[in-house]
């Protein structure tokens, strides 16, 4: 684990970006195409901004949620909406989107539809992983039923999740998925976020705190870039 601190988030959003930037312009060149996956929540917004901004080959870059709501992608609370909202404008409206999102009685039904999305696609150029307060990573919430499978070495590469401790059902990528990308950052933004980070980074097991799966794994290194406001 890396941490790379910052005074503010308009500091760590500038920092931020031109790495991504120059991670995508790299796999561009080197492979023809680039990944990115990115979190919802409130802690991205002004970061997708930045990168909406900035001039790139977009139309060579793929972008997927690490994880959505299962609600209508119009929903105010839908990460995809939040994406397409801020993230996929100006310059990065040329990029592709995957979307976690499938019409069906819920969360569960609809994964056999989602998981081709996902599974077929090559290992990741970056992945931006978001915290909550209880630890969770994407929809790996230590609250569900599902944490187990979503952990597993062997899980598939999206499931469904229902927490009990935030709304919503919830489609997510597998701890496995998720790992399986060339650069793995975490996005902290707020004094709140440290102590949960010191708690992660001061024990291993990941059931209770899913985090700590990526910041503890043997062979990845998680750059945390972290600001307190
Ligand atoms: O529910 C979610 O929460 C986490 C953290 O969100 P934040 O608002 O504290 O930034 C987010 O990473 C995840 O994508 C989202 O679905």
């Amino acid at each position: 684990m890396q941490l790379h601190q910052f005074t503010d988030s308009a500091a760590l959003n500038n920092d931020f970006a031109a790495k991504l930037v120059a991670i995508l312009s790299n796999a561009i060149s080197t492979r023809g195409a680039a990944y990115l996956v990115v979190s919802g929540g409130r802690t991205p917004q002004a970061l997708f901004q930045a990168l909406a901004a900035t001039p790139l080959a977009w139309e060579n870059v793929t972008i997927l949620l690490a994880d959505d709501r299962y609600l209508p992608t119009d929903s105010e609370q839908s990460n995809e909406r939040l994406v397409k909202a801020t993230l996929l404008q100006q310059h990065a409206a040329h990029a592709t989107f995957i979307s976690l999102y499938a019409e069906a009685e819920n969360a569960f039904a609809a994964v056999p539809a989602i998981l081709p999305r996902v599974a077929s696609l090559p290992t990741f150029d970056a992945v931006i992983l978001g915290m909550g307060e209880d630890g969770h990573t994407a929809s790996l919430f230590p609250c569900s039923k599902q944490l187990a499978e979503g952990l597993a070495d062997t899980a598939p590469a999206v499931l469904a999740a229902e927490p009990t401790s935030a709304p919503f059902q919830r489609i997510s990528l597998s701890k496995v998925r998720l790992l399986d990308s060339r650069h793995i950052f975490l996005h902290l933004v707020g004094e709140n976020k440290f102590p949960v980070l010191q708690q992660a980074l001061a024990d291993t097991d990941p059931m209770q705190m899913p985090i700590r799966a990526f910041l503890h794994h043997p062979s990845v290194s998680v750059d945390v870039m972290y600001s307190p406001k």
